[in-house]
């Protein structure tokens, strides 16, 4: 089995070598799908995984636009049409200094699966800019997102490709994204999602991945007869999926004890609770500022700059800034600190180091393929709102949101439970994500 693994991945490697990211995600789907294939007649002898680590299309442009000071600003632009076996490609675009090639397939091969999971007719993609918004004003931000859709737009459509939001790229941006669309091709369809409410968006969107997952979370503590309730959390990020991760877990009645950016973390004792909440919220979506700011706020929370907050004692850690921000030294702190349960809010947080660690000591950990899938869920459920030109309420769409994270969870038990009774949610997720997939492509023969 291993040779078969090796074989496959030194493939992939001589084909992408330059990728590490890509190839990170890769590995890690291939540990447990490929002795998986190996077991299913079906799908052995087709090189059906080789055919998914390709992209089906690959999009890269110029974006030129004009700063306030009257330069001509030049970035790139990319869409990654990854599968669309299941469904038109979906997934959020980007806007950070770090996009480049390796970073999007990575994100846009781990939404296949993710969009698999949902159970909703979504195929994968994923896009961006490695534009960065911080210190940009809002007609910077408005220029330069007319320009990126004014060659995007040629590419996707609300039965082609429907992209979204994701770090950098929030309801303000996908506000002029969608009105450079519109304007193109004058039409209003839900070509993108994360739409705002009065212009075809979905309740519980903004909330949806957050939320999501700590509903997971929840379901894997109730595998040991355990709930949040009482729990302590360490939470990294303060956008948008942080945001939301604390707000669930403070409703629930957890602690909520940190929040991060890329300048550090913030450790308040006491608890973050809804109104200090509040405070980061519109500290870091309305005034854009710095995390390090809430302990002139709040001075007895302290912040400690450059560093993550997993050596901060929890029970419950939601890794949700970005990826490869918790490492194999973080993992076994959070273990020796007496951390039992891991829900990713963010994509491939950890290294396959951490994930080794986690599993090695057999407490719940879940891949954010699997935890945060409630935001491409919702947007699902957005794009069906858009189709019937209905709005469900918030409690429909909320129900909805905790049914699919159920699903998804019994799903990762079905392929992810070991002999010892352990759940290998890796496992149960790459598995799960795959087979919907492989069944497609199969049908729909060599395309
Ligand atoms: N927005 C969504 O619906 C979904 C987002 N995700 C993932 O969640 C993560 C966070 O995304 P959002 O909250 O949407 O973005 P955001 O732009 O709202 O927030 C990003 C957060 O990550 C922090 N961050 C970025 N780079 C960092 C670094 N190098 N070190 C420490 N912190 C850093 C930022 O300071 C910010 O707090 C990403 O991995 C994203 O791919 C996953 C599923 C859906
Ligand atoms: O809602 C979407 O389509 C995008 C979500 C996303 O980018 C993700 O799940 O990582």
């Amino acid at each position: 089995m291993k040779s078969n693994i090796k074989a496959f991945l030194d493939l992939v490697k001589e084909r992408n070598g330059h990728e590490p990211e890509f190839l990170q995600a890769v590995e890690e789907v291939a540990e447990t799908v490929i002795p998986y294939i190996v077991e299913h007649d079906i799908y052995y002898g087709k090189n059906i995984l080789l055919r998914m680590v390709e992209p089906e299309r690959v999009l890269q442009f110029r974006v030129c636009w004009i700063d306030d000071s009257g330069e001509i600003q030049v970035n790139r632009g990319y869409r990654i049409q990854m599968n669309s076996a299941i469904g038109p490609y979906k997934g959020g675009l980007r806007f950070h200094p770090t996009v480049n090639m390796s970073i999007l397939k990575f994100l846009a091969f781990e939404q296949v699966f993710k969009n698999s999971l949902t159970t909703l007719p979504m195929g994968g993609g994923k896009g961006g800019s490695d534009f960065d918004p911080k210190g940009k004003s809002d007609d910077e931000i408005m220029r330069f997102c007319h320009s990126f859709m004014s060659e995007l737009f040629r590419h996707i459509g609300s039965n082609t490709d429907v992209p979204a939001g994701d770090i950098g790229v929030g309801g303000r941006e996908i506000g002029f994204l969608f009105g450079m669309y519109k304007k193109l091709r004058n039409e209003f369809t839900g070509v993108l999602t994360g739409k705002g409410l009065s212009w075809g968006g979905s309740l519980i969107r903004p909330e949806a991945t957050g939320y999501g997952t700590v509903y997971f979370a929840e379901s894997m503590l109730k595998t040991k007869g355990l709930g949040i309730k009482g729990k302590n959390v360490v939470v990294s990020g303060s956008g948008n999926v942080a945001q939301y991760a604390a707000e669930k877990c403070i409703q629930l009645g957890a602690k909520v004890l940190t929040l991060s950016d890329s300048s550090g973390y913030i450790h308040d004792s006491e608890g973050i609770d809804a109104k200090k909440l509040a405070y980061v919220m519109e500290l870091k979506n309305v005034k854009r500022g710095r995390i390090s700011e809430y302990v002139k706020k709040y001075p007895k929370a302290k912040f400690v700059a450059g560093k993550t907050p997993w050596e901060v004692k929890c029970d419950i850690a939601l890794p949700c800034a970005t990826q490869n921000e918790l490492h194999e030294s973080d993992a076994k702190m959070l273990l020796a600190n007496g951390c039992i349960c891991v829900s990713e809010g963010a994509n491939m947080p950890s290294t396959i180091q951490a994930v080794h660690t986690f599993q090695k000591a057999k407490i719940l950990y879940a891949p954010g393929k699997a935890s945060n899938a409630g935001g491409v869920a919702t947007s699902g459920l957005e794009m069906t709102q858009n189709s019937l030109r209905f709005n469900w309420t918030r409690e429909e769409v909320d129900k909805k949101l905790k049914e699919i994270m159920a699903n998804i969870h019994n799903s990762c038990i079905e392929y992810g439970k070991e002999k010892d009774g352990y759940i290998n949610y890796v496992k149960g997720a790459n598995i799960a994500g795959f087979v919907k997939v492989a069944d497609a492509m199969l049908a729909q023969g060599v395309v």
